[in-house]
């Protein structure tokens, strides 16, 4: 059985020392999150994320909007936080509405005060290794390898989903720490063998249990993204975890793995952000 890796507690170390430098600052680092319309996950992540941020010494809110909310009241509602001095990180929480269209949201957001890391400047400046603000879920994926002992240089690494939010910025996270990357997905052939070869696996397709324990090499480290809600209501990955576990040098649970780690990130990029508008970045 290979060792569970505790997303939870790792998240909670990274929160403490996040608060214990923020109480050493002479100003409160600002989020808010904006919400739009009843989404019932959203609701749950929205509010975990503003009770973390509180939890760590922020100046945390979240701004409701209705889900018939027009476009261009949110693009407005951005431009006035994008102005606001007292707001360092900005987060539109997904999914939107139809109505809304995501790109033109996020391509609204001050890159600077982008804390998702999806703005194309920050998706721009990850491939070309430049500093910028990174994506939560990948961010948290790497903080996890580290903590699991994973020797990433010339490892053989396999990213299954190439979304722009996980997939994709992940796979460069593994490339710029010198991983050799496949990025693998629904029309790759024989995704089983392509999943066996990697040392690092990261699953990240929104496929409850897709990725069996054959398809595991021996030994591998197993990042599971996936949150995926059974109609029993229960959480299942994207990884068929006992199948997988007993092959997996290392392997994250659903829940308590990537997804606590995700909103730890969201901090740390908030701090980030407003170490850096102030000139302080690396204080
Ligand atoms: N603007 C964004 N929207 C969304 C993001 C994102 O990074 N930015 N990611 C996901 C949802 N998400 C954060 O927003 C998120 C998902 C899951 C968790 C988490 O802690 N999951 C727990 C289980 C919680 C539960 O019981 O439901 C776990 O895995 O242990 C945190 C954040 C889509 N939208």
């Amino acid at each position: 059985m290979g060792r569970i890796i505790d997303g939870k507690a790792v998240a909670a170390r990274l929160r403490e020392g996040l608060a214990a430098r923020i109480a050493a600052l002479p100003f409160r680092p600002g989020l808010r999150v904006v919400r739009v319309g009843e989404d019932p996950a959203s609701g749950v992540y929205v509010r975990n994320k503003d009770r973390a941020a509180a939890a760590a010494g922020f100046d945390s809110a979240t701004i409701q909007l209705p889900a018939d909310c027009r476009e261009s009241d949110l693009l407005m509602l951005v431009e006035d936080l994008n102005i606001d001095p007292a707001v360092d990180g900005i987060l539109v929480q997904l999914p939107l509405p139809p109505q809304i269209r995501q790109d033109r949201v996020i391509a609204a957001i001050d890159p600077a005060k982008d804390v998702d890391g999806f703005h194309p400047v920050n998706a721009g400046r990850l491939a070309t290794q430049q500093p910028g603000l990174v994506p939560c879920t990948p961010k948290g994926v790497m903080h996890l390898l580290r903590e699991a002992g994973a020797r990433l240089p010339g490892a053989r690494a396999v990213v299954l989903g190439r979304s722009q939010i996980v997939g994709r910025p992940m796979a460069q996270l593994l490339l710029a720490a010198d991983c050799t990357v496949t990025m693998a997905h629904s029309r790759t052939r024989d995704l089983p063998a392509e999943c066996r070869r990697a040392e690092i696996l990261v699953a990240a397709v929104g496929r409850p249990a897709l990725v069996r324990g054959d398809w595991i090499g021996e030994g591998a480290i197993v990042i599971d993204v996936g949150i995926n809600r059974g109609a029993d209501g229960k959480l299942v990955g994207d990884v068929a975890f006992a199948e997988a576990a007993p092959r997996a040098a290392a392997i994250t649970p659903v829940p308590g793995g990537v997804g606590p780690m995700t909103i730890a990130c969201l901090l740390e990029n908030t701090l980030e952000a407003a170490l850096a508008r102030r000139g302080l970045a690396g204080a």
